[in-house]
This record gives C-alpha cells, sequence and structure tokens, in this order.
C-alpha cells in the first residue's frame, strides 16, 4: 500500500504541486499518497493546489490562537503547536513534509509526532549551516554580492527542535552567476527544489520502512 504523505505549507505550494505530480505519474516516481495538506496561511496558493488535485487540507490559524492568548504569545504558539500534532496525527500519515512551511515547531508538536513513530521532514533553499532559518536565498544572493560566498545550495532534511540543525537527507550544492538577478537564481533553485523533495520524500519513506523492519 502507498505511503501516506502530508504536506505543510504557507504559501505557493509549488513544491507541494511537485510531490503531487510525481506520486500520481504514470508510471508513478513517488510511490506515495499525499493525503492531507495543511496551512498555517489562509491565501496559501498551495490549498488552491490542494483543492484542485482533489486532497483535503486545513488551515490552521496561528492568530486564532494568539487572539485567545494575547498576553501570552509563547501560551498561544503552545497551543497551536498542540493542536497542529492533533491535526496531523488523525490524518494517519506514515511521513511529514514541511515544503514552504514557515513556522518553526516547537517540541509540543514535534514529540507527539516522534512518538507515534511519524517522521517529519524540511526543505530548504541554503546548505547545511550556511543560512539558517527564513529568506534563505535572499541572504544567500546577498552574501554573493559581498563576495562572501560562491556557492548556495538546498537540502532536504530530518527535522529536530533546532531550527535547520537536522540530519541532511540530501544535499545538492548550486554555483552562483555573477551579474545573475535574484530572481534568477530563485528559479534555479526552485527548479532543482521540486526534482529533490520527491527524491528527499522517497529516501525518508525507504529509511522509513528499513527502521520498521529492524525493530521488528
Ligand atoms: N523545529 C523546527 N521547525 C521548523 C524547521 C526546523 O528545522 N525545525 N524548519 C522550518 C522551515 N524553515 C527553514 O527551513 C524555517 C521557516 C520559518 C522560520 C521562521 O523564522 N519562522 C517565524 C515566522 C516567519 C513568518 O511567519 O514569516 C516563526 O516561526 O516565528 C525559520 C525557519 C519549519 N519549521
Ligand atoms: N526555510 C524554509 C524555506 O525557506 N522554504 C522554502 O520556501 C519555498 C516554498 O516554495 P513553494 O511554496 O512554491 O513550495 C521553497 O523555496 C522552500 O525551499
Amino acid at each position: 500500500m502507498a505511503s501516506r504523505v502530508l504536506v505543510l505549507i504557507s504559501g505557493n505550494g509549488s513544491n507541494l504541486q511537485a510531490l503531487i505530480d510525481a506520486s500520481r505519474a504514470n508510471p508513478s516516481t513517488l510511490d506515495a499518497s499525499i493525503i492531507h495538506v495543511i496551512s498555517n496561511k489562509k491565501a496559501a496558493y498551495g490549498l488552491k493546489r490542494a483543492a484542485n488535485a482533489g486532497i483535503s487540507s486545513t488551515y490552521h490559524s496561528l492568530l486564532a490562537y494568539k487572539k485567545e492568548n494575547p498576553n501570552n504569545p509563547q501560551e498561544a504558539r503552545q497551543a497551536y503547536d498542540a493542536d497542529l500534532a492533533k491535526l496531523i496525527l488523525a490524518q494517519t500519515p506514515d511521513l511529514v513534509v514541511c515544503a514552504g512551511w514557515m513556522h518553526i515547531l516547537s517540541p509540543t508538536a514535534l514529540e507527539p509526532l516522534k512518538e507515534a513513530g511519524v517522521d517529519i521532514i524540511n526543505l530548504h533553499p541554503a546548505l547545511p549551516g550556511q543560512f539558517d532559518g527564513a529568506n534563505a536565498i535572499e541572504r544567500a544572493y546577498e552574501a554573493f554580492q559581498r563576495g562572501e560566498i560562491t556557492k548556495t545550495g538546498i537540502m532536504i532534511h530530518h527535522v529536530i527542535a533546532a531550527v535547520d540543525k537536522g540530519a541532511p537527507i540530501i544535499v545538492r550544492e548550486i554555483e552562483m552567476i555573477k551579474g545573475e538577478s535574484l530572481e534568477d537564481l530563485e528559479n534555479r533553485i526552485h527548479a532543482i527544489e521540486h526534482v529533490e523533495i520527491v527524491n528527499g520524500t522517497r529516501m525518508a519513506l525507504e529509511e522509513r520502512g528499513k527502521n520498521k523492519q529492524t525493530s521488528a
């Protein structure tokens, strides 16, 4: 039976689309079913991509939690993350893929998934330890303009509490080109991401299968 993959998004969803297309290609290039999509942004175009593909989705709003806890943003995030874990586990996924998911997951979200044996991976548009966090492509571009770097890259990595510090699954280096616009660099990076998000998801599912065999 195909593995069950749940995808977390916050925006355009082009990497979600790559996963959907790979899982539905004939013959499929990803032996998985994209079972559900969760976005933390209501306007995320990825929600429309899910709807167009007939995939169920949830908009999980941090704003609602902040309104309920106006004087304690930390408590709001904890409650949000606790409910996020419940939303994810209710879909009984084998794997969670962060594909442009722009919310730092606290242990309140990560621990229930770990206890349930659900792996979580993330796509990040930088090399390990190079530009952790948000806006990595822009930061790499600016560093290149300052002569500080000559290459950037992308990675697919396991998600742990420390942001972008989880063990890499795939790392692809991308040479930077003098005179290239930020937009052209972004387009080159996204084209590589759309291939590697599928490969990284496949590898994470294979890893999970091996781990389940050895622990059986
Ligand atoms: N615990 C972890 N959570 C997440 C990881 C991770 O490795 N460990 N990866 C990120 C994805 N990501 C980079 O790859 C990333 C996304 C967002 C941020 C960030 O600063 N988010 C802010 C809000 C920013 C916004 O809303 O625009 C925040 O959460 O306060 C850093 C890194 C996914 N989560
Ligand atoms: N720190 C995480 C991060 O920056 N993720 C990046 O968000 C974009 C999502 O694009 P998409 O919504 O079109 O898939 C991708 O470039 C991904 O690497």
